[in-house]
């Protein structure tokens, strides 16, 4: 049931509907700003009373950072409610890509923060929504159809519930002996995959955890490298014995296609991968690798060598109760696009290249 309110709050947000968010502190009747229009904002706050919640890295570079709680530089923020801020102008104070287009925003003064965890669990329900982390919250609890908890929201994307679904013969590219495996969740539309190239041998298989990139693996871009990995490692994971490939799917290091082309855009205003995802208000990687780990125990894997360069992949899936016998490189020559992303991902993210 709690999985069935949090998928019913996403639903909500992304076409505008309030939710109400509550946590131990109370709840928080609330709209996305993404999802606020003339229409959706006037139907949720007729008096134009709503405040608007943001995270504290939007804070910052509003300027509101003196304004942030001493104790806690990551709690969100709240903005009192002029006139003047209308769906447009709440947008603007919401997605950091249009600070170059609308530079004169404010001066914006901050309201109390009713209930600070039912705030920060709606900022973690705007990652699980692949939404901008702001919302317009109503000065008064009345009702919204959804109610989700902050329990509900942080079970959302557990992996407890993960199972295979069905498996298949796939023949590919790489190997013709390959087996596709789905596995789904009763509480998350999205599916992950695993392709299974070969036959146990009796030693750990070489595995690969690829996380989706669309415009990477589909379109061939070439701001990243996960074009390029995603071949290496089926051909990588051919040549071995036995090896797997999970495809997961947490596009953009888990905050969702939309908030990653947001990034971007950050990026061709200079920002770098890290920098644009914290601007945003996410997490510089919010991915949860214990999905891979519970794709590998039910496929009856408990040890792997893995392909990556990354050592959180590493300690994720450790820690997930997988053990990693050992680390395979995966580095592939950079061209003049990805040349940034991946001395980024060297120096600041640690990655082994
Ligand atoms: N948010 C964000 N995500 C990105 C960006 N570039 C690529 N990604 C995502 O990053 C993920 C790719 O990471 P991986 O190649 O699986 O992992 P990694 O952390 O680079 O580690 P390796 O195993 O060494 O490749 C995909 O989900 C991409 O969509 C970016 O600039 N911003
Ligand atoms: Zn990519």
């Amino acid at each position: 049931m709690e999985g069935r309110a949090a998928a019913r709050a996403i639903d909500a947000l992304r076409r505008g509907w309030p939710v109400t968010v509550s946590a131990a502190d109370g709840a928080l009747r609330l709209m996305a700003v993404e999802g606020a229009d003339a229409v959706t904002l006037a139907a949720f706050d007729p008096d134009g009373a709503a405040d608007i919640l943001i995270s504290a890295t939007r804070a910052a570079t509003l300027k509101l950072t003196n304004q942030r709680a001493a104790a806690d530089p990551d709690q969100p923020v709240m903005i009192a409610r002029t006139p003047w801020i209308d769906a447009g102008v709440a947008m603007a104070i919401a997605d950091p890509v249009r600070d170059l287009g609308s530079p004169m925003k404010g001066p914006f003064a901050t309201a109390p923060l009713p209930a600070p965890l039912a705030a920060a669990a709606a900022l973690r329900l705007a990652r699980l929504a692949g939404i901008l982390p702001a919302f317009l919250i109503a000065k008064d609890e009345g009702e919204s159809e959804v109610d989700v908890s902050a329990a509900a929201i942080d079970a959302y994307d557990d992996a407890g519930r993960l199972a295979i679904a069905t498996r298949a013969r796939l023949p590919v590219a790489a190997a013709e002996n390959a087996e596709i495996v789905a596995f789904r969740s009763p509480e998350e539309p999205r599916e992950h995959v695993a392709l299974i190239i070969g036959r146990p041998d009796g030693r750990p298989p070489v595995v690969r955890l690829h996380s989706e990139c669309l415009t990477g693996d589909v379109l061939e871009s070439l701001k990243c490298d996960c074009g390029p990995q995603l071949h290496e490692a089926l051909h990588r994971i051919a040549d071995a014995p036995w090896g797997i490939l999970l495809y997961l799917r947490q596009e953009g290091r888990g905050i969702g296609l939309v908030n990653k082309l947001r990034a971007y855009a950050l990026q061709d205003q200079g920002f770098d991968t890290v920098d644009a995802n914290v601007r945003l208000g996410f997490a510089i990687d919010a991915r949860d690798f214990s999905v891979a780990a519970r794709m590998l125990k039910l496929l009856g894997v408990g040890e792997v060598r893995l392909l990556t360069n990354n050592p959180q992949k590493v300690a994720g899936l450790e820690a997930a109760g997988i053990a990693v016998a050992e680390r395979l490189p995966i580095i592939l020559p950079a061209n003049p696009h990805n040349e940034r992303y991946l001395a980024t991902k060297r120096d600041r993210t640690g990655h082994q290249l």
